[in-house]
């Protein structure tokens, strides 16, 4: 056993092998002190012939799963070997084992070991000079993508959106076949890979132009690869290919159901790095990383999984083209319109089970017949739901208005053909109903009439011998026997033959018992085996609709997200935000759609926004037409709060807590809700679409990198300057901290300047450097606003208003004498301030520099 233990060690020596010995899965050598430690198992050790004494550590067999899931979560391959055979069956000689699944963090389908609200993709990576390519797929959806670009900070973007659990990338290092946990370097690993992901050490030569081209094909069975795409994409097919080999690698027999390859690109889509996404807390919170109170938690109101993890893809991938958001807008306003049709639909895609994943497992041959049942049951509510959608009018619920008859007719076969509350195990017989197969039928009824004889000689025998405590029983090693009180033992017939002796019983056999023993068992082995057979062949006939089943489930999950967020658009009052082709961000009465939630009704402050109405920026700088107003603007819905008809910069102060971050980010939410189709939260929005959020807030140490605060702050507010276009919308929460004052007033100041003069990008600047204010007096397109407090003696009262004009006090002084600073200090600090203050005319000493240098 050891010897086989070796070689299949061997071929695996980077995975973590699970060795199935009896009851247990079993390490050995290094792998024991892994799972030992990753898992704190008792490691012990075990006597191995000439060899000596080995590490060991194990695992119950029945509980091999849950702690494989552990391992591929701290980023481990584990791959299982298993006994495939009975050890009675193998007879005194060694009991078979092979290879029955290969577990890597991209690679799992299993139900237990997969989020029901995420997506687990495992993506491929390219990279050839400049340009590189980039394949993802999540093997228990079927989703299939691939890119190709030339921008190395994009790839980092893509990679972070996606979050894959595993990369594989084809290198020449010596150690092929090596996974990298999150966080361990290689000198193979790209500079620009995150260093956070899981990466797979692969060969070149599945990633070679011609093998992954002919394997591609292979798989789709097309001629070209003209259909998906991608014929003149080199790096993204090879990515693709590359990835497709290290699924039938780690597959080993089951052949997993991808849909055909799909090309896309990623200048299609909003670019919201992964600062933004985690500064605007898209999908965690920035304080713990928490899904309660980030952006998707507020807005999550799907009926589905399928609809769950679609509104996450959404929201990680807003779209910047406006038919599309209006398709979606179209859908939730008929929703909105319609409550019945509403809360019926919800109802229903309630009882709809994952059908994506379902039929992800059915066709990779590890659904059980539970599985198969929950699959029959949702495919059937399909043609309820078909019905309840006739008579729409918007297109994601007409795509729900037919149901390919080859779904109804596989719906009523699982049914017809699996019982209704089937085991778990599928080898145990008990799934299939009777009627189904003559031959099953007719087999039922020889061992039931075997059980029956069985169950009958109990009351025969204890009237033929008299002993009335006789009974009969049954156990694996013994079979059939009868059992009799050892006090009754004398009194036992001639025929009866004795097989043990318990402290208190005497178990007998008979040559009769034994024979309907034998032909019960195997019957039922048979009968078991025919089940099995059964249900195989229709899991399979499952797997070959798995196209039609995941494009129905596309179209289930898009309804699902929609309607969701019509039932938010009405709980919520949320409006629906006419999107245009300028640059305007025109919000009147915004709130943040998280903070409202967590706030009890109508304690949120609502404030309007008003950003980019003066022409369409770049392009503007060259025709000179800056700050003509929009004419389309309408002046009935102007705001009251801007001084300047024009702002694309708004410098915004206001004292601490009083609510600039939460402005700031107000006004980013709002504009990415309305770029993945949602309603938002107001009472009017006319948005342009933006090419980019960036966003600048708070800085943190970023200790991993071992990056000062200063510089975390400078590389980010770099990354803005260097890619921000007029269309982008920009949200800088406190520039220049993290540095001598002086110099941080100085750096914001330029900052600023330049994205309003330079770039154009629409623009929030929370700051209290009140010094900025000036700028307004000398770009026509920068405007002041400030959040407002009321000040009473003893306390300073938050009103959450933002408002025209800046903010002319220092309340740091102020918060310092009501957290009791003492006097002298305040009086002081006072003092000093009004000495600054004499002496930073910044907006007349650049005045005057200017006017020095026209001399
Ligand atoms: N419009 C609003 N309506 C009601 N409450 C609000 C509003 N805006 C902010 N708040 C509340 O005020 C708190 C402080 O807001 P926020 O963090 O945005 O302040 P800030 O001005 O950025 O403070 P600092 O300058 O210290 O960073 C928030 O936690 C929120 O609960």
């Amino acid at each position: 056993m050891f010897q086989h233990y070796v070689e299949t060690k061997e071929k695996y020596p980077h995975a973590v092998l699970l060795y199935r010995v009896g009851d247990f899965f079993e390490c050995y050598f290094q792998d024991a002190v892994t799972l030992a430690q990753e898992l704190e198992l008792f490691l012990t050790s075990k006597p191995v012939g000439e060899v000596g004494r080995v590490a060991m550590s194990g695992v119950p067999h029945h509980a091999w799963e849950r702690h494989a899931t552990l391992l591929v979560e701290k980023g481990y391959a584990v791959v299982i070997c298993d006994q495939v055979e009975d050890a009675a069956e193998a007879a005194g000689r060694l009991v078979r084992r092979e290879i029955t699944r290969i577990l890597t963090p991209g690679t799992l389908l299993e139900e237990g070991m997969l989020k029901s609200g995420r997506n687990n993709y495992l993506a491929a990576v390219v990279i050839a000079g400049e340009h590189w390519g980039l394949a993802y797929a999540d093997i228990s959806t079927g989703e299939f993508l691939t890119t190709q670009s030339s921008n190395s900070e994009h790839l980092t973007q893509e990679l972070m959106r996606l979050q894959p659990a595993e990369v594989l990338i084809p290198t020449n290092a010596p150690d092929l076949g090596g996974l990298l946990r999150p966080g361990e370097k290689s000198e193979h690993l790209p500079e620009c890979l995150p260093p956070a992901f899981c990466y797979a050490l692969r060969s070149q030569i599945p990633f070679s132009a011609g093998e992954a081209r002919a394997r591609l094909l292979q798989k789709f069975k097309v001629r070209s690869l003209e259909g998906m795409g991608c014929e003149h994409l080199p790096l993204a097919v090879r990515a693709a290919g590359g990835l497709l080999q290290y699924l039938e690698e780690t597959q080993k027999h089951n052949s997993v159901p991808l849909q055909l390859l799909r090309t896309y690109t990623i200048t299609d889509f909003l670019i919201v790095d992964h600062q933004t996404r985690r500064n605007l807390e898209i999908t965690q919170t920035v304080r713990d990383g928490s899904f309660h109170g980030s952006l998707l938690w507020a807005l999550d109101r799907t009926s589905t999984a399928m609809g769950s993890r679609a509104l996450r893809r959404w929201l990680l991938q807003p779209l910047l083209d406006i038919k599309g958001i209006r398709a979606r807008q179209d859908t939730i306003q008929e929703l909105v319109e319609n409550t019945p049709l509403r809360q019926d639909l919800r109802q229903l895609l309630r009882q709809i089970y994952d059908l994506e994943r379902l039929t992800g497992r059915a066709g990779s041959g590890t659904a059980n017949a539970r599985d198969l049942v929950a699959l029959a049951d949702s495919l059937a509510k399909l043609p309820e739901l078909a019905l309840l959608v006739a008579e729409t009018r918007s297109p994601f619920l007409k795509a729900l208005q037919k149901v390919p008859p080859v779904l109804e007719e596989l719906a009523q076969k699982i049914s017809a053909h699996v019982v209704e509350t089937p085991p778990v195990h599928i080898k145990e017989g008990g799934l299939i109903r009777p009627g189904v197969n003559k031959h099953l039928d007719e087999r039922r009824v020889l061992v039931e009439e075997d059980q029956k004889w069985i169950a009958n000689l109990e009351v025969e025998e204890r009237s033929r011998t008299g002993i009335q405590t006789l009974k009969v029983g049954f156990n694996k090693t013994f079979g059939y026997y009868i059992s009799i009180s050892r006090a009754k033992a004398d009194q036992v017939p001639s025929n009866y033959i004795r097989k043990q002796t318990l402290t208190n019983e005497e178990r007998y056999i008979t040559p009769e018992l034994k024979e309907r023993e034998a032909r019960i068992l195997t019957a039922r082995d048979d009968l078991n085996q025919m089940e099995y057979e059964i249900f195989v062949a229709l899991r399979e006939e499952v797997g070959q609709q798995a196209e039609v089943i995941r494009n129905l489930s596309r179209a289930v999950a898009a309804a699902d997200v929609l309607c969701g967020l019509a039932e938010l658009a009405v709980h919520q009052g949320y409006c629906c935000p006419e999107m245009v082709e300028g640059r305007e961000i025109y919000v009147v009465d915004g709130r943040h759609p998280v903070v409202e939630q967590s706030l009890p009704a109508g304690f949120f402050v609502p404030n309007s926004t008003q950003l980019g109405l003066g022409g369409q920026g770049t392009g503007d700088r060259e025709q000179g037409n800056k700050g003509n107003v929009n004419e389309n603007f309408s002046p009935s819905l102007t705001l009251p709060l801007s001084h300047s008809p024009t702002p694309d910069l708004i410098i915004l102060t206001g004292p601490n807590a009083s609510g600039k971050s939460c402005y700031l980010r107000q006004v980013g939410l709002i504009q990415l809700m309305a770029q993945i189709g949602s309603f938002v939260p107001a009472s009017f929005a006319r948005l342009g679409i933006c090419d980019r959020i960036f966003t600048r807030v708070g800085a943190v140490d970023d200790l991993a990198t071992g990056q000062s605060t200063f510089m975390v702050e400078m590389n980010e507010t770099a990354n803005i300057l260097n890619h921000a276009t007029s269309r982008s919308l920009v949200l800088l929460d406190e520039i220049g901290r993290g540095t001598a004052t002086f110099d941080g007033l100085s750096i914001a100041w330029a900052v600023a300047e330049y994205l309003a003069t330079e770039i154009q990008a629409r623009t929030i600047f929370a700051t209290h450097y009140h010094e900025l204010n000036e700028l307004a007096s000398l770009l026509e397109n920068v405007a002041n606003y400030q959040v407002t407090v009321k000040e009473l003696p003893e306390q300073i009262i938050f009103l959450h208003q933002v408002q025209p004009g800046g903010a002319d006090k220092s309340y740091g002084i102020e918060a310092g004498r009501l957290a009791g600073l003492p006097k002298v200090v305040i009086q002081r600090a006072k003092q000093v301030m009004g000495q600054i203050e004499k002496h930073s005319k910044i907006a007349i000493g650049l005045r005057e520099g200017l006017q020095d240098k026209e001399e």
